[in-house]
């Protein structure tokens, strides 16, 4: 069903479900970003705020025409880690440490880029994702990108998966384990398929094979909007269930093929769905929440979580650039 939205009346006890037509990819994008909003061709500038750039201030294209692969993560600390990292990796002139952020002028997101690829934080949770992905999707859109594959790289709680695991999420699903993504517009409530690229997975997945070092495997990843209550955790400000009912949710979820559980899957996949852009989601496990809720790893042990995902992809971005594994261990930054 990707690519098509259906729409619940929010106000309606009959709840009619009818298919957003609207919102289906052409099949004949020619690898550009489809951008499903009739209204940008009747402006004369569009301003990303959040990003700090726009079409008349800056030359979108050409600061930008050339990328193939974006990365995203929360942290603003991490995604600088990831361009100096694959600075190194792509065996670009210079340490990379000086990469400057593009969005310098806002503090709500840090960009960074480094040959063909661009790496932004995005923040906690579907709001903050979904503001940088509407901005950046137009961002790739007036730069006229073609054939980008996205890439969500991130932290998870594991279920019934060791510590440390890193997961490719074949299927994003809600807390109630549906792949969709439901968004109140205009209120009504819409829904959006969640389907990610099954072929971009399973090249994901024989790229692990060169980072040998930690557990990788493919499984359905579930998406909640917030950390505590809606991750299930008994150790908030509040708590409105038992442990047993808390463990009897976690092993259904397992059941149910859920092997980790973050904050942003379901609307990054939507929305990258939904503009034609080829899209993964890979986190790795800091812990596995069927056996606690609170995140007591070492930092020093945390930090080397958070740079499994990025070795694996920077592997997937030098296959893809057909570049041989440079010589030694490379080690992102500790952030
Ligand atoms: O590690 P990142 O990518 O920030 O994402 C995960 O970490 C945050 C919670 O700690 C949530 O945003 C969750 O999705
Ligand atoms: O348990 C966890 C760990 C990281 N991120 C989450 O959303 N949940």
């Amino acid at each position: 069903m990707r690519g098509s939205g259906t729409t619940t009346g929010a106000n309606s006890s009959a709840a009619a479900r009818r298919p957003l037509t609207r919102l289906c990819p052409s099949p004949r994008s020619g690898g550009l970003v489809l951008i499903k909003n009739p209204h940008l061709d009747t402006m004369e500038e569009d301003i990303l705020y959040h990003l700090d750039l726009g079409t008349r201030t800056h030359n979108l294209p050409a600061m930008f025409g050339d990328i193939k692969f974006v990365c995203v993560g929360g942290s603003p600390n991490r995604m600088k880690a990831f361009a100096q990292f694959m600075h190194k990796e792509l065996g670009l002139e210079g340490s990379g440490e000086d990469l400057a952020d593009i969005c310098a002028g806002t503090d709500r997101y840090a960009m960074y880029r480094t040959g063909p690829v661009l790496s932004i934080s995005h923040g906690m949770g579907i709001p903050s994702i979904s503001i940088m992905l509407h901005e950046l999707i137009k961002l790739l859109h007036h730069a006229k990108c073609r054939d980008v594959t996205i890439i969500r790289i991130g932290t998870s709680g594991g279920l019934g998966i060791e510590a440390g695991s890193v997961v490719i999420t074949d299927t994003a699903v809600d807390a109630s384990f549906q792949p969709r993504f439901e968004q109140v517009v205009l209120g009504d409530v819409v829904v959006r398929s969640t389907d990610l690229d099954r072929d971009l997975a399973e090249e994901l997945l024989a790229c692990s094979k060169e980072v040998p070092d930690f557990p990788t495997l493919i499984g359905h990843t579930m998406c909640t909007y917030d950390f505590y209550e809606g991750q299930g955790r008994l150790d908030g400000a509040l708590c409105s269930f038992s442990s047993e009912k808390k463990l009897e949710y976690l092993k259904r979820a397992h059941e149910a093929g859920v092997r980790n559980i973050e904050m942003e899957s379901t609307a990054f996949a939507a929305m990258c769905g939904l503009c034609g852009l080829k899209a993964a989601v890979v986190c790795v496990a800091l812990l596995d929440r069927l056996e606690g809720d609170q995140i007591r790893a070492p930092r020093e042990v945390l930090r080397e979580y958070q740079q499994r995902p990025q070795r694996l992809i920077a592997a997937f971005i030098r296959r893809r650039l057909g570049l041989h594994p440079p010589a030694g261990p490379a080690l992102p930054s500790s952030n």
